[in-house]
């Protein structure tokens, strides 16, 4: 993807879940863009944690320099891979949208959902779907729909390429189908099929295929 001279060597730290690494992870197998992908256990996340900017994961270096926070790794991914807006206006508005997922992956409800899953919050998974996580889907998923329906019919934000909001947007919400319930999009047929062509990508499918056990 990258020209000889932009040559970097990348190396993404997360712990071995999808969590908020994932999107990262599927950003860089869309193009086939080498990294070295480092699963810390929780074991060794002691070790690592002063030597991360701010002290969580995950992390991106880039030819020894260490990013954190989720979107922005994304946002500097989605520009060297040539997944981002084609001009100042594009970028903000994937900016905003990103925001928006950010800001869905951050609720009380559905952003804990991963820790339930996990064992690492104590409750019932039926419940909890549907009292906590259910009410954060009604509120942000219209929100994530009508960009996709301002854009067309063919599930991305902008234009015609998949950007790294695209692939952000599919994996958060993909996962509430997969471990939630299978109809937990039904009322929004756009985000399906921005999950749908995301993850039907030929370079996504290849690596979901021999992904490492990876849960939420
Ligand atoms: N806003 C940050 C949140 C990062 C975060 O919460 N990381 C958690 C794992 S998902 C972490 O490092 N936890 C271990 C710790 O805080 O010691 C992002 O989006 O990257």
């Amino acid at each position: 993807m990258e020209t000889q001279e932009e040559m970097h060597k990348y190396t993404l730290y997360y712990f071995p879940v999808r969590g908020r690494g994932e999107p990262i992870r599927l950003l860089f197998h869309l193009d086939n863009q080498p990294f070295a992908d480092e699963r810390i256990s929780l074991e060794q996340w002691p070790s690592y944690k002063s030597s991360m900017p701010l002290g969580q994961i995950p992390v991106l270096e880039v030819d020894g320099v260490k990013l954190a926070q989720s979107p922005a790794i994304l946002r500097f991914l989605g520009h060297q891979q040539r997944r981002a807006g084609a001009n100042a206006i594009e970028c903000a508005k994937l900016d905003m949208i990103a925001e928006v997922v950010q800001e869905f992956s951050n609720t009380e409800g559905a952003g804990k959902f991963g820790r339930v899953l996990l064992g690492m919050i104590t409750a019932d998974k039926n419940q909890y779907y549907k009292e906590h996580v259910v009410p954060d889907l009604e509120k942000y998923a219209p929100i994530i729909e009508k960009f996709l329906v301002e854009n067309g019919n063919n599930g991305l934000f902008i234009g015609d390429r998949e950007t790294w909001v695209d692939v952000f947007s599919a994996e958060v919400f993909s996962k509430f189908i997969e471990y939630g319930s299978p109809d937990a999009l039904d009322a929004y047929p756009h985000i399906r099929a921005q999950i749908q062509r995301v993850f039907n990508h030929p370079n996504i499918k290849r690596y979901i295929a021999s992904r490492p056990v990876t849960p939420f």
